[in-house]
């Protein structure tokens, strides 16, 4: 028996096994409804194997959206499309789970295959953007975002309780606040964004507390019995790491004290000059330190793209949960191939019984 396919519980929830699929924008809804394209992508890659799918980052209103393309969960029509989506992911084996988050000055961006930069001023398609102080990321990205006033904060953290609520009666039994990569929340934690010198600025604990509040906010509509979770930028490699993962590490601990279930750790991509020390399973010994220094389970992802990588993360404990995207896109089985390269009893049965029967009944190998 492998360490990857063995099962994890958190609170009420057992996943049957340690895989799960990260959300994956695919920038192909309308008004942030999700479409025939949604429905089937996410069962798909439900019936893969895997043991949680999380939807895509679904913005918890309009300006929240990365792009016009992106999923929304701000109203009564993409709930009802979404819960859709929470049963199918559940009818095909796999926990359902979604991720709702808030752009902020990275929002009313082109497709990234229409040019992965901002919208251009005076295109009908985009829109003002917000953010915690008037900075723009630059580059591709160059919008300079409206500082956002106390109400405005109040007003978002509104739309993720909203979102939550939504989230939660559309079926959905994981939830994942999207702190990271340089999004609205991210952009309040980082000091390439944050430049506020009122309480939600300055040093750890001003850049903390939209972090904090809006997890508080969130945790009081998300049901008990189910993981509340948030995916978060723990190192942005620009050269101060350290200060980062120092301050990363504590802000998770005030969290897990406030009722998180589990860190996805993940890359800030607050700045545009990060020297990205892409790899295989790159971010390992990042999830294996934040996992032990802040006190509670841990998933990452990035180049978890093989049988012996996948198993070394859990077997070693550097997180208790793989998340594997890039490689599901291009094997929606790969949950398949990976409990046959690791000798898994009967692993056609990682998938439904209307596939694994015919894998088993006249298996020619
Ligand atoms: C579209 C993204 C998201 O939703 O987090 C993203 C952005 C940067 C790196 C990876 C993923």
């Amino acid at each position: 028996m492998s360490a990857l396919f063995t099962p994890f519980t958190l609170k009420d929830v057992t996943l049957k096994n340690r895989i799960a699929v990260p959300p994956m924008c695919q920038y192909s809804a309308t008004d942030g409804v999700p479409n025939d394209w949604h429905h089937v992508h996410y069962t798909t890659l439900a019936r893969g194997g895997a043991s949680l799918v999380i939807v895509e980052a679904t913005a918890v209103s309009p300006e929240g959206r990365i792009t016009p393309g992106c999923l929304g969960v701000w109203n009564d029509e993409q709930a009802a499309e979404l819960a859709k989506i929470a049963k199918s992911i559940k009818a095909a084996g796999a926990v359902p789970g979604i991720q709702i988050g808030h752009a902020g000055r990275k929002a009313s961006a082109n497709l990234p295959w229409e040019g992965d930069d901002h919208i251009a001023e005076g295109d009908s398609r985009g829109w003002a953007t917000i953010a915690p102080s008037a900075v723009a990321f630059g580059k591709h990205l160059p919008k300079v975002p409206k500082e956002m006033t106390k109400a405005d904060i109040q007003r978002v953290m509104a739309d993720f309780v909203a979102a939550a609520k939504r989230a939660r009666d559309a079926g959905f039994e994981w939830l994942e606040l999207h702190f990271a990569h340089g999004y609205l929340a991210q952009s309040f934690f980082s000091v390439h964004s944050n430049t506020r010198t009122d309480e939600y600025g300055g040093d750890f604990a001003g850049r903390s507390r939209f972090l904090i509040e809006t997890f508080d906010a969130v945790n009081t509509v998300w049901p008990k019995n189910l993981p509340i979770t948030a995916r978060f930028g723990v190192i942005e490699y620009d050269g101060r790491d350290e200060e980062t993962l120092a301050e990363s590490i504590e802000l998770t601990r005030i969290l897990r004290e406030k009722g998180l279930d589990m860190l996805n750790v993940s890359v800030g991509f607050s700045t545009w000059e990060a020297q990205i020390p892409w790899g295989a399973g790159f971010l390992a010994p990042v999830s294996r330190r934040v996992r032990a220094e802040a006190g509670l389970p841990v998933a990452s992802s990035w180049g978890v793209a093989s049988a012996q990588i996948a198993e070394r993360c859990i077997s070693e404990e550097d997180m208790d949960l793989v998340m594997i995207g890039r490689a599901m896109l291009a094997n929606p089985h790969y949950p398949y191939a990976l409990a046959k390269e690791l000798g898994e009893d009967n692993p056609s049965w990682v998938l439904p019984a209307p596939y694994a029967h015919w894998l088993e009944r006249y298996s020619i190998s």
